[in-house]
């Protein structure tokens, strides 16, 4: 997987405090020198636990790094999340001597959302996802901290264009399941063989162009009141029929 070495800032406690939680490459803590609040002692504390460098500096400093934003008296420099590659997730099946299981997210935008999609694809076995480069959430440490640590054992990979990406997939043998309200009932469906399922945006759902290259559509049957389910809640529930049709 590909590193960056360019920093990210995370800008006030709250985010900080979820950082130094999440599993995210934390370079430096730098914090208001003599500042006497508790929630400062606490992060300057877990960090010094973590083995991280703190530094405290006056509040002209905090006030450059944040780029004048409202740092609370705290800002971290972190590296960016690690990224992997559609290649990577093929690797990833062949080492476990599996399948290739994948989700695709076409345009997820709440981080809440892509969290706990990742926290269930750890848990249902899911090689790994692919999201779109635009127009999309990516990997963020709300991200991080509602996948409860699962960010470090999913790997994401990043493209350009999705449709691209389905096409290549399905040269590689991949099928391709996309979900609507008009497909087959996923309670009969078997995910045998290498498979990928895409969820749609939280609005617009599958863009029309992604949805024409999909081979099959599922839908999850509802008998309520309401449109559709939530796209982690479709999304987890997809997955796990995908782990126990594989006989997981
Ligand atoms: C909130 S829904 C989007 C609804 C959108 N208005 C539409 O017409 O598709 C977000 C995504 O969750 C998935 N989803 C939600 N409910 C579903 C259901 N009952 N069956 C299949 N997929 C569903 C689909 O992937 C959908 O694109």
């Amino acid at each position: 997987m590909a590193q960056s070495n360019t920093n990210d800032m995370v800008i006030g406690r709250h985010p900080a405090m979820a950082a130094l939680k999440s599993g995210q490459t934390i370079n430096k803590v730098f914090v208001q020198a003599e500042s006497n609040s508790d929630a400062i002692a606490e992060i300057v504390t877990r960090a010094k636990q973590k083995g991280i460098i703190v530094s405290q500096v006056p509040k002209t400093k905090l006030d450059q790094l944040s780029n004048n934003q409202n740092h609370q008296g705290v800002v971290l420099t972190v590296s960016p999340f690690e990224y992997a590659t559609v290649d990577d997730l093929f690797a990833r099946a062949a080492k476990r001597n599996e399948d290739p299981l994948f989700l695709i997210l076409d345009g997820i935008e709440d981080p809440h959302n892509l969290g706990s999609i990742l926290r269930t694809a750890d848990a249902a076995g899911i090689h790994g996802i692919i999201i779109p480069k635009r127009r999309a959430v990516q990997l963020t440490s709300t991200v991080a901290k509602t996948s409860t640590g699962a960010i470090e054992y999913v790997p994401v990979a990043r493209v350009t264009n999705l449709v691209q990406t389905v096409k290549q997939l399905k040269e590689r043998g991949v099928w391709v399941f996309g979900t609507d309200m008009k497909g087959q009932d996923f309670r009969k469906w078997s995910a045998k063989g290498p498979t990928a399922m895409v969820i749609g945006n939280e609005g617009k759902g599958i863009s029309p162009l992604l949805k024409k290259e999909c081979d099959e559509m599922l839908t999850i049957p509802m008998v309520g009141h309401v449109q559709s389910l939530n796209a982690s809640v479709a999304a987890s529930l997809l997955m796990y029929q995908a782990f126990s049709s594989r006989g997981e």
